[in-house]
């Protein structure tokens, strides 16, 4: 099992600041998923080619089952982060979008501003998170008990979660 986080953001990979949300991922990670995985981590400047290229090669070369992006889902003109996912998904699951706006939207008025989408490419799933580092518990919290089953239904690994934290919901078949 491999997930992948991809930061998005112009000042995180130009040094400008430092990049506190694929940390913040990585470590609820930590705190929920308790099967066994490794990450890989890329810290992107936004654009159409720059966030396309990382997904289809973490995809396509090196095969991993989730990929969870932070950044770039806004109105901005660098915001380009659901144009690069148009041409990476083959599928798209907008229901991952549907609900981090409404949950998202009882807590701050412009989580309207986010163009947030999922979907899948090949075994690989991708979800899109906003940038800031304060949103990705929130953000996780509310989209990750429908993950697992997900990974189970495109022939990705499987994972486990703490049932204290996220209990992953699948199914009876
Ligand atoms: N990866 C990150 N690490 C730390 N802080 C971040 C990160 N991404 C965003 N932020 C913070 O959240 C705020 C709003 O997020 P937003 O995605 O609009 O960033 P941004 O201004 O578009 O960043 P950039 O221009 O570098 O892509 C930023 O001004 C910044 O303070
Ligand atoms: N939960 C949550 N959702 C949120 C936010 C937030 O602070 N918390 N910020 C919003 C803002 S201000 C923007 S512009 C969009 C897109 O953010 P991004 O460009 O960093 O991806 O996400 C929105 N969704």
């Amino acid at each position: 099992m491999q997930i992948a986080i991809v930061t998005v953001s112009d000042r995180a990979s130009s040094g400008e600041y430092e990049d506190l949300s694929g940390p913040a991922i990585e470590a609820w990670l930590k705190e929920v998923v308790t099967s066994p995985y490794e990450t890989v981590k890329r810290v992107i400047p936004d654009g159409v080619a720059s966030v396309r290229d990382t997904l289809i090669a973490l995809c396509d070369e090196s095969a991993v089952d989730l990929i969870l992006t932070t950044g770039g889902t806004g109105p901005s003109p660098r915001d380009e982060t659901p144009e690069a996912m148009r041409e990476v998904l083959i599928k798209e699951l907008p229901g991952f979008g549907e609900q981090l706006r409404r949950a998202s939207l009882e807590q701050t008025p412009t989580a309207i501003l986010s163009r947030q989408t999922a979907g899948t490419r090949g075994k690989t799933l991708i979800i899109n998170l906003p940038g800031k580092p304060s949103s990705i518990r929130f953000s996780l919290d509310v989209i990750f008990a429908a993950v697992p089953y997900c990974l189970d239904l495109i022939g990705a690994g499987r994972i486990e979660t703490d049932p204290a934290r996220i209990k992953a919901f699948r199914p009876a078949q």
